[in-house]
């Protein structure tokens, strides 16, 4: 663990430190400034991250879909290598390598709480508000996650403001049973998850009766779609394994209420360390003595 703690105030020294860390781009930096100089957020960084050489248009598959709804409550659409090798591969190894990854902990009714996973979010509630108007600085989505975002919402006919990744690094990395039904993401709300790397189980059940039962072998370039009744209804989990390597998961979701955008920063960024993974393994961003 790192002794030194960072101080918290994310609209100045999160900044500082994620751009002393990535370092500046200045191929694309002009390409973007417009777009940045137009931007409602805080978050400056987009020019930070490398230009993809993989081409996500060329590579989604939409023709391998099914309907998963004759469980009761249950209504899910599975796309079967939703993304096609090998681009699945390189999405999986830009989005490790690109991103910033936290490990969030947090206090509830007491108790500290480790979050058993790498997580990272990006994204703005329907509303729109000036940057600090919210707990933590909303952060612009990467092009590539924009790209797959609409690539996204095309499938699946509905759209999104948030994108919300996990990495999973080993087996021992999880995510309890819970559903996504927070009131800021309205009734009904449709939540699409895609893997990449390693295959892990996806586990669900009915909240009436944990009897009922819907389980998957999420692989690389799935995308699985939870929409209508289910979070209502139903729980799910990604349950820990003795032997599992690499996985990540992006989900996108739609917040309408800037309580979405604070509960998201909160729960997935948080006040803590910066991780990037650096010549194969997770790396602490550790602060410069001042
Ligand atoms: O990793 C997954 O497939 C599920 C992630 C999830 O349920 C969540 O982030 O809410
Ligand atoms: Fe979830």
């Amino acid at each position: 663990m790192c002794s030194r703690k960072r101080k918290v105030s994310p609209h100045s020294s999160t900044n500082t430190d994620l751009h002393r860390f990535f370092g500046q781009s200045t191929v694309i930096k002009k390409k973007l400034k417009q777009q940045l100089d137009r931007s409602l957020f805080v978050y400056p960084f987009l020019t930070a991250y490398p230009i993809p050489t993989f081409d996500l248009s060329l590579s989604i598959n939409v023709k391998q879909q099914k309907v998963i709804n004759d469980k009761p409550q249950l209504d899910l659409i599975y796309f079967k290598s939703f993304i096609q090798s090998s681009t699945d591969q390189e999405l999986y190894i830009y989005l490790l390598t690109s991103l910033p990854w936290y490990r969030v902990e947090y206090t509830k009714e007491n108790l500290k709480i480790s979050t058993p996973r790498y997580t990272t979010v990006f994204g703005i509630d329907e509303t729109k508000q000036p940057a600090e108007v919210y707990q933590r600085p909303p952060r612009e989505i990467p092009l590539v996650l924009q790209e797959l975002k609409d690539r996204v919402e095309r499938a699946t006919s509905a759209t999104y403001n948030f994108v919300l990744c996990n990495y999973y690094s080993s087996g021992n990395d999880s995510i309890s049973y819970h559903s996504d039904d927070e009131r800021f993401l309205g009734v009904k709300p449709t939540i699409a998850s895609l893997s990449l790397g390693s295959q892990r189980d996806f586990y669900m059940k009915n909240k009436q009766d944990a009897k009922i039962t819907q389980n998957f072998l999420l692989e690389s370039g799935d995308l699985l779609v939870m929409r209508g009744e289910t979070q209502a209804h139903w729980l799910h989990s990604i349950p820990k394994r003795t032997h599992a390597q690499g996985r990540i998961n992006v989900t996108f979701r739609r917040a309408m209420i800037p309580e979405g955008t604070n509960n998201y920063y909160k729960y997935n960024v948080g006040d803590g360390q910066i991780f990037r993974f650096l010549n194969g393994i997770m790396t602490k961003y550790e602060e410069e003595e001042s």
